[in-house]
C-alpha cells in the first residue's frame, strides 16, 4: 500500500533549518496497524501528514497504491485524500455549532453524496461508534470520549482505506483512552482498515502489531517487525465484512489476498530502517 523511500522533510524556522524527517524508508501493507511512537518534536506528525497527503516531502518518494504522492498535482492529491484517507486528531476538531450528525455529514459533502444518503450514512456511522442516541447533540454537550467517537465516525463515513490518527487518546483520561483505542482496534479488525496511529503513549502503541520508533527524524522498526497482510477492506457494496481470525496469542492473523491461509511477507524491515 505504502512505500516510502529516502523521505526527508525540512522546514525553515527563521534562519535555522529543521530536518523533521531524515531519510525514512518504510513500507506499510494493506490492513497493517502501525503505531508511530517517539519523543516530542522528532517528526511523528510530519510523517503522518506525508502519509495522509496533507504535505509533501522535500525529497524522496511516498508511493501510495502506485502513485507517488510527492509528484501528484494538488487536484489529484485532494482527490486521493478525500477518497482514501480518514483523519482523527487529538483535539477532535469538531465544528462546535453543528450537531454530531451534522459534523459527520460534513465529510460527505466534498464527495457529492445526496442529502438523503448523507443523513443515512452519517446515522449509520454514529451507530457504529455507539452514539446513535447522541446524534442531535452539539460537541459541547458530549464528553471528550464521545466527541472523539464523533470524530472517528466522521473519519470513517467516507469509507477510507486508511485511517490516520494523531494522538487520538492524547486528550482523554485513562479509562476513556482504553475505550477509544478498543473502538479503533475493533474497527481495524472488522473493516480491514489500514490504521496508522501517532502516540506518545506506550500503552497505546503496544496495542498495534507494528511499531515504528521515530527519533530525530529517523525511523526504526522492531527486530521482529512483520507486515500484516490482509485483504483490502470491504467496500460499501462488497461482501467481505468478515473479521480476520485470531491467532493463539489473540493477535489478528493476516490472511492472504485470496482469503486462504494466513501469511506475512516473511521479511523484516530492519534492513530498510534508517537506523
Ligand atoms: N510547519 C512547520 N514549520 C517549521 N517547523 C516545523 C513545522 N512543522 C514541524 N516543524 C518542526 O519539525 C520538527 C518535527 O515536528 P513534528 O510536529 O513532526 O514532531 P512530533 O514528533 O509530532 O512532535 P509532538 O509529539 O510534539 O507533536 C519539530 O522540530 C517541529 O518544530
Amino acid at each position: 500500500m505504502y512505500a516510502l523511500t529516502g523521505v526527508t522533510k525540512r522546514f525553515t524556522k527563521g534562519r535555522k533549518e529543521v530536518r523533521a524527517l531524515d531519510g525514512v524508508d518504510l513500507s506499510i501493507g494493506d490492513g497493517d496497524w502501525l503505531a508511530i511512537q517517539g519523543p516530542t518534536g522528532h517528526g511523528k506528525t510530519t510523517l503522518l501528514q506525508l502519509l495522509g497527503a496533507l504535505d509533501r516531502p522535500t525529497s524522496g518518494s511516498v508511493v501510495f497504491d502506485g502513485d507517488d504522492l510527492a509528484k501528484l498535482s494538488e487536484r489529484r492529491l485532494a482527490a486521493v485524500r478525500a477518497r482514501s484517507f480518514g483523519f482523527v486528531f487529538q483535539f477532535f476538531n469538531l465544528i462546535p455549532t453543528l450537531t454530531a450528525q451534522e459534523n459527520v455529514e460534513t465529510a460527505l459533502v466534498p464527495l457529492k453524496v445526496s442529502a438523503k444518503a448523507r443523513r443515512e450514512r452519517a446515522a449509520t456511522a454514529l451507530a457504529d461508534v455507539g452514539l446513535a442516541d447522541r446524534s442531535g447533540h452539539l460537541p459541547a454537550e458530549l464528553s471528550g470520549g464521545q466527541q472523539q467517537r464523533v470524530a472517528i465516525a466522521r473519519a470513517l463515513v467516507t469509507e477510507p482505506a486508511v485511517l490516520l490518527a494523531d494522538e487520538p487518546t492524547g486528550n482523554l483520561d485513562e479509562d476513556t483512552r482504553d475505550e477509544i483505542i478498543g473502538l479503533l482496534e475493533g474497527l481495524w479488525k472488522d473493516r480491514g482498515l489500514t490504521l496508522i496511529t501517532v502516540t506518545h503513549d506506550s500503552t497505546v502503541a503496544r496495542r498495534a502489531p507494528r511499531i515504528a520508533w521515530i527519533s530525530k527524524g529517523r525511523v526504526s522498526l522492531r527486530k521482529d517487525d512483520r507486515r500484516v497482510q490482509r485483504p483490502r477492506r470491504a467496500t460499501r457494496k462488497g461482501t467481505d465484512g468478515e473479521a480476520p481470525p485470531k491467532g493463539d496469542d489473540g493477535a489478528t492473523v493476516p490472511k492472504s489476498a485470496g482469503g486462504a491461509s494466513p501469511v506475512t511477507d516473511g521479511t523484516t524491515e530492519e534492513e530498510t530502517a534508517a537506523e
